[in-house]
């Protein structure tokens, strides 16, 4: 790789911006490093009620979907409101590794990618997480060849890449699949020029990366069937605030009018609707009442509906504060159990299936779940079993019977296999009787900033021990 440029690139002191949508400041996270997670485990006393007020980080998937787009771009990129979680950190190091200069302290991140000199990311890397690949789009983009291995992520399902590839040939690109890397190259070595893809299945990965080459293609891009997820409406916003003209995002359509050259930006990334989600079933499983913020309610209404229907009271306190109350002595007992099928948003979000899984193992009545996104996403269903919860499964649906008469969930030692499994059973742990062992934190902490520090200031009895001092 050749040698990097050196301009400076400073963390304003100055006052961070607010957060438009909620008029207000995303919260300041302390600079840490974390110590390794792999000889670590979490230990869990369940039954404590839980009150008070929880802080909401910032979306992980918009982050990484953001920071992938900052290749797109000139100059400084300021990106506010970024959580400190393992994904970040890899994305941060795969940016790094590429050519690019990144500093990142306290939820800020800046990036100047003007010195990347490299078009094929480190494998190691890319192995480590889902978005990592999505550097795809802005690299073949802007320098016309890529070379980007398969991907990892958390193992739910065959997760192809056939979207990505036939939509960058849509838009002039010649791929090919050799030994487990995408090579990319636009023809004649010119840039890639814009096309019309329809997506056979709105992928947020596919719809990400396709919008980030198409937004510096010579021309025109229609992109149809696309994802309506809000961080592909946040990666837009990034996007159209850099200069490029992204139009319909949120919508099933995209049209894109490509652009030269896309300009630093400063942004703030949105509130993560996954991890305020898994906040709203700890409040509900543990039947407690507390508030969070900030929240975007309608990034979460297919998760609302449910809980309020099973008997949880929601209530915006202030802009961007939700209070939940999960009393469900209000109710004569247990809530009620209902059914779940996971889709593109706005559907219920697959990323919230396992935890409201585990809230349906305590609820009265039986539940279907049905996975409809991930043909793998069951990995938590072994794990919640061991914890006592009474599930069968059938391919990707599963029948929860819920709490039966003088049962509920009992403590043991259990192990997250991936990122919402972890999450799963950390909220099956808070509503067992005695101690509940999670081992397998990596995948937590590649989603989550500080889960235990927020449970615990909730009142949770929830501690991170070394799994050697036990
Ligand atoms: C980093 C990131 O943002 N991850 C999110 C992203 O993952 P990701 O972008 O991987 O999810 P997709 O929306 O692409 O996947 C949805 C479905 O499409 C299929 N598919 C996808 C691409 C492709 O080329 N071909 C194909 O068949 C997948 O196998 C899956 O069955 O969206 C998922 C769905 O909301 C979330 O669970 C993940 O948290
Ligand atoms: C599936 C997830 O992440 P990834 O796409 O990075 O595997 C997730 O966040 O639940």
């Amino acid at each position: 790789m050749a040698s990097i440029p050196n301009p400076s690139i400073h963390l304003s002191k100055s006052p961070k911006p607010t957060f438009t949508s909620l008029q207000r400041a995303p919260p300041l996270t302390i600079c840490t490093l974390k110590s390794p997670n792999s000889d670590q485990k979490l230990v869990i006393h369940g039954g404590s009620k839980l009150s008070g007020h929880v802080e909401i980080s910032g979306s992980k998937n918009s982050a990484l979907a953001v920071l992938a787009g900052t290749l797109c771009c000139s100059g400084a990129s300021k990106l506010h409101n970024v959580p400190d979680i393992s994904d970040v950190r890899t994305m941060v190091s795969i940016l790094r590794t590429l050519g690019a200069r990144v500093e990142m302290c306290g939820g800020e991140v800046v990036v100047e990618s003007d010195g990347v000199r490299s078009v094929e990311p480190c494998c190691d890397e890319l192995r480590k997480m889902r978005a990592g690949f999505f550097v795809l789009g802005p690299l073949i983009a802007r320098f016309g060849e890529a070379v980007v291995a398969l991907p990892g992520g958390c193992d739910i399902g065959s997760r192809p890449v056939d979207l990505f590839v036939n939509g960058l040939r849509a838009l002039g690109a010649v791929v090919e699949l050799r030994q487990r890397k995408v090579e990319a190259v636009t023809a004649n070595g010119k840039g890639l020029v814009g096309g019309r893809f329809h997506l056979d299945y709105p992928s947020v990965g596919a719809t990400e990366t396709l919008m980030m080459a198409a937004s510096l293609a010579d021309g025109v891009t229609v992109l149809s069937n696309v994802a309506k997820e809000p961080e592909v409406v946040d990666l837009a916003r990034f996007l159209n605030n850099s200069g490029a003209s992204v139009e319909g995002a949120g919508s099933g359509t995209l049209v894109i009018n490509g652009r030269k050259r896309l300009l630093v930006p400063e942004f703030i990334v949105i509130p993560d609707r996954i991890e305020a989600g898994t906040l709203m079933v700890a409040a509900s499983i543990t039947g407690s009442c507390f508030s969070m913020s900030p929240v975007v309610p309608s990034h979460l209404s297919s998760v609302i509906d449910k809980l309020s229907a099973a008997g949880c009271k929601f209530k915006h306190t202030s802009f961007g504060n939700l209070e939940i109350a999960a009393i469900p002595s209000m109710l004569g007992g247990n809530f009620q159990g209902f059914d779940v099928t996971t889709g593109p948003f706005p559907t219920f979000p697959t990323d919230l299936q396992p935890q409201m899984m585990a809230l349906l193992t305590i609820c009265k009545g039986s539940s279907i779940v049905k996975e409809s996104v991930f043909e793998g996403r069951m990995n938590h269903v072994r794990e919640l079993q061991k914890l006592g919860a009474r599930i069968k499964v059938c391919g990707s649906t599963a029948l929860v019977y819920g709490k039966q008469k003088g049962r509920s969930l009992r403590g043991s030692h259990v192990v997250a296999s991936d990122l919402r499994t972890g999450a799963s059973l950390v909220l099956a742990g808070l509503a067992a009787e005695g101690i509940t062992e999670i081992d397998g934190l990596s995948h937590i902490d590649r989603g989550y900033e500080n889960l235990e520090f927020k449970l615990q200031s909730l009142g949770a009895d929830i501690r991170r021990r070394s799994i050697t001092s036990s």
